[in-house]
């Protein structure tokens, strides 16, 4: 059935020589979002967000993405709201892209991908110690997912843009020290939400996703500056950093909500 195809698809796929599946797997990310099935849910609250651009910290090439790394030793950046039934801390960010604009994001619309999406993780402070014992915990994340489509420049993805070939490198780093990523998420409130997991590893089914019905835009250029990062370090023979997105996941026993009708 469609669940064994997907285990081989994860077991088989190149970048995610996980586990054959997570055992017990039964709220993997990424999904296809059906908008048709997803249900409105009149009790979800706005999604509120307050992040404060000095705890920015870093941008660091992990050799899976690049992320931007926050300082979450405080309640200065968070959000608040939506399905959310605590405040969560941002820890970082982060995008999965494709090596060509057909594909690249992780979830899909109807079956559509979009050639990128951004990940923004944040951990639940209010119940647990650290975001290590919260990746752990069913409750403990909640990543804002934020498609990425072809067309206008984005000015403030642009700052993120220039620092790039300064962490083209596996595991090389550069300062970072005053960005505020609600510029990255649409204004429309509108999102989809669903009980899911990493995409990378440890694949742990610790997330609370709430998935922007709306893309940003970002051009050409912006999404090629993405493909010139590297998955390899320094000296090593060079492997473009492109298609670093999981497979499809069963749905399984899960309903997709929207704030939206
Ligand atoms: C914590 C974390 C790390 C990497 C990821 O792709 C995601 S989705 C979450
Ligand atoms: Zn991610």
């Amino acid at each position: 059935g469609a669940c064994c195809s997907y285990r081989l698809r994860n077991a088989l796929h190149p970048l995610w020589q996980s586990p054959l599946s997570i055992p017990g797997g039964s709220r993997q990310s990424p999904i296809n979002i059906q908008w048709r099935d997803s249900v409105y849910d009149p009790f979800l609250k706005p999604l509120k967000i307050s992040y404060d651009p000095t705890t920015c910290l870093h941008i660091w090439n992990n050799g899976y993405s690049f992320l931007v790394e926050f300082d979450d030793s405080t309640d200065r950046s968070i959000i608040v709201g939506g399905p959310l039934e605590n405040q969560y801390r941002l820890k970082q960010f982060h995008f999965h892209w494709g090596a060509i604009n057909e594909w690249g994001s992780e979830h899909t619309v109807d079956s559509k991908f979009y050639p990128a999406e951004l990940h923004l993780v944040h951990w639940n402070a209010v119940v647990y110690p650290s975001f290590e014992e919260a990746v752990m915990e069913g409750n403990g994340l909640a990543v804002i997912g934020v498609f990425l489509k072809l067309g206008a420049h984005h000015e403030g993805l642009q700052t993120l843009v220039d620092a790039l070939p300064a962490v083209k490198h596996k595991d090389t780093v550069i300062e970072f020290d005053v960005f505020d990523p609600s510029c990255l998420i649409p204004s429309c409130p509108d999102y989809w939400t669903y009980a899911g997991s990493l995409t990378t590893p440890p694949l742990t089914e610790s997330v609370t996703w709430i998935i922007k019905k709306k893309p940003i835009e970002v051009d050409e250029n912006q999404l090629e500056a993405f493909r010139m990062l590297l998955f390899t370090s320094d000296g090593e023979e060079e492997k473009r950093m492109v298609d670093n997105f999981r497979p499809l996941q069963p749905l399984m026993n899960r309903t997709v909500r929207s704030s939206f009708q």
